[in-house]
Order: C-alpha cells, then structure tokens, then sequence
C-alpha cells in the first residue's frame, strides 16, 4: 500500500482543485478473539476524494467504519488493502504529520494540567519554539472562545465538556495545520457546546483549512459541511456536494388556485392545473419575491408553498434503507 497512482479518469473538479486526501479501495479487517482468529471487516473498499479548502463531513451509523477510516489516514491503523494519499504523500510519511491536525472523539486532556500548560505541552511536541508558543497559544485561547485568565489558571479536571472540546480543538491546531481532522466533535455536547463547536469550524473554513470530520449530528453537517459521504457496514454508499444529493435550495413544491396556465407555466414546471386548481415545482433562481408579486398579478392565490429538497437527516435514513434493502436482496 501507500504507493502514488494516479487516478484514470480526471473529472473537470479534479483538474480545477488540488485533492487533499484521496483513497482508494481502502480495506481493513480488525482481528480479534483470543487466538485472534475471528475477523471483523470494517472497511470494504473505500474510496474517496477530500479537496482543499472544503469541509468534509463523513457520515454513518455507529460501528460504520468511520473512525477506522480516519485513523488509518492518521496513520494510528493500518489498511490492510488499498492506497490512500495525504496532501500529495503517502499515508506512511511522517513528515506530513507536522502539516495536519487531529481532535480524537474522546480525547484525554490531563486532568492536572491548565488549558495553557496542555498547549504548551502540544506546542513541544511539534517542536514550536517557546518565542512562537507565546504568541500562538493564547491566539488559539482566543479562536476558541476560553477566558484567557482561565486558562492559565483552572485545571483541566474543572472543565466542563464544551470546554474541553474547545481546549482538544486548540490543541489540534496548535501546529496551525493545513488539514484538520475532526472524530465526532460535537457528539456529547449541548446545543450550546455544539454551536461553539460549528462556529470555530466556520473560522477555520474561512482561513482556508481543509476540513474532514466524522459525524452522526446530521443537522450541524448540514449547516458546515460542502460535501459529505455516507458510509454504512465499512462501504462509501453515496457522496457529494449537499445540492447534488438534497436537490438545490431553490426549488419548491408549489400548488394553488386561479391564474391562468400559460403564466404559471413560465414559473412552475411540471404544472398540473385542473378546475383552477394547480400544483407544480418551483425553481425560483433566488428570485421568490418575483413569483410571489407574480402571482398577486395574475390574481392567483398560493396555497402551500415548501421546500422541495429533502433534509440531510431524511435523506439519511433513505439511504441506508435503500442499502439494506439492496443487500437483503429485497426488490420491493
Ligand atoms: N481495534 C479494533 N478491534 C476490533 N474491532 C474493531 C476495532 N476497532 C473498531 N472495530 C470494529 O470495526 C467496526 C467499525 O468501527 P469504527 O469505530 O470504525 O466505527 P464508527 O463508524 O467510528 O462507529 P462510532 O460512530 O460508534 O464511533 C465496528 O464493528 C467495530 O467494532
């Protein structure tokens, strides 16, 4: 594994955008028992492709493979099949774990220490010159929204969850990376915790970091993340950009009454009007206040008007039944 191949097909997106992280066909089999002889697959054949600059959200049911996936691109877990390349390297090289950061989903923060003796302690292992650590460290306090004094003062132990979050946030930026791999970053906190969470990720989205981060908190990916993937039993089920996969923000199911057909058609498609009756899909190109004073002209009346595109959550769910049913054979 770990070898460079180009991949056959270079779509239009991959000649425009440089690939961050990219697999393919990854594989692990765990094995455990006693005598190690019983074989847990938990990746099949994953393949994927991350850019940069975009933030990635891995999506799945517990047990899913996910974190498998993400620590075999860390380099924590080896494959046992396939390739996957980092930031142009191979997984194998060690110099690219100066350029990345993680946030494991339960990481151990010494209890005894202060948020600020923790960071110190980070910054040394990157070897970031003390010179340097007085400026990053409270920088990264600050990004993370911490009360400086607080830092310097109150030991781990009297943190509360969201806090220490925040604090394994800091510490996986302290390298101030080019990726940022993120396990579960908001799972276990409360909406403020989670709010926090998305904001910092925003941030980091601003500077330009490449974000990848696994997650079953459907509705935070869908505010973050510019694509996803879905992985379910160890296997990629679907991936994309949110419009390909939930239809684009601007089409509606529309239906009403009067108007005449001929003006509707020009807004709505697939228009079906009958006895004045009428129903179609809207797609409004942003521009919704047009239809709506449109439709007060042709002396027509709305009367339900909502979003076409399904939520992330829903759409989900939709997949992995749609999955399960494919494996059980089922063609209903
Ligand atoms: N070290 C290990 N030894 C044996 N089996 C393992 C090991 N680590 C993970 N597994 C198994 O591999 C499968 C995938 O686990 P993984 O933790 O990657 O899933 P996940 O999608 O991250 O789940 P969760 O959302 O619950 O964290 C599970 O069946 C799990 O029991």
């Amino acid at each position: 594994m770990d070898s460079v191949t180009p991949k056959p097909n270079v779509t239009a997106t991959d000649q425009e955008q440089t690939r961050v992280v990219q697999t393919w066909d990854l594989k692990k089999v765990y094995r455990t028992g006693f005598w190690l002889n019983q074989k847990v697959e938990s990746l099949k054949g994953c393949t994927i492709t991350v850019y940069e600059g975009e933030t990635f959200g891995l999506l799945g049911p517990n047990g899913a493979g996910k974190t498998t996936l993400l620590k075999i691109l860390l380099g924590i877990v080896r494959a046992s099949s396939g390739r996957a390349v980092l930031l142009g390297k191979p997984i194998s090289d060690r110099a690219i774990k100066q350029r990345i950061g993680y946030l494991p989903e339960n990481p151990y923060l010494y209890d005894y220490l202060t948020a600020w003796e923790f960071l110190q302690y980070t910054a040394g292992l990157f070897n970031i010159s003390r010179a340097e650590q007085k400026k990053r460290i409270p920088q990264l306090i600050d990004t993370v929204g911490i009360d400086r004094k607080t830092a310097k003062k109150k030991q781990l132990r009297q943190y509360s969850k969201g806090m220490l979050q925040r604090i394994g946030m800091a510490q996986a930026l302290i390298n101030n990376p080019e990726v940022v791999f993120l396990d579960e970053p908001m799972s276990g906190l409360d909406p403020i915790g989670r709010y926090q969470i998305r904001q910092i990720i925003l941030a980091l989205k601003e500077q330009g970091k490449t974000i990848f981060f696994n997650s079953h908190v459907l509705g935070d990916v869908e505010q973050i993340c510019d694509r996803v993937a879905i992985l379910a039993q160890g296997e990629i089920i679907c991936t994309g950009s949110l419009d390909e996969l939930l239809g684009s923000k601007d089409t509606y199911q529309v239906a009403g009454k009067g108007g005449n057909s001929e003006e509707l058609e020009k807004w709505i498609s697939h228009l079906d009007f009958a006895d004045s009756y009428w129903h179609g899909q809207l797609i409004t190109g942003g521009n919704l206040d047009k239809f709506l004073s449109a439709i007060a002209q042709m002396d027509a009346e709305i009367l339900e008007l909502k979003l076409a595109r399904a939520s992330l959550e829903e759409f989900f769910l939709q997949q992995l039944r749609l999955n399960e049913k494919h494996k059980s054979g089922d063609s209903n």
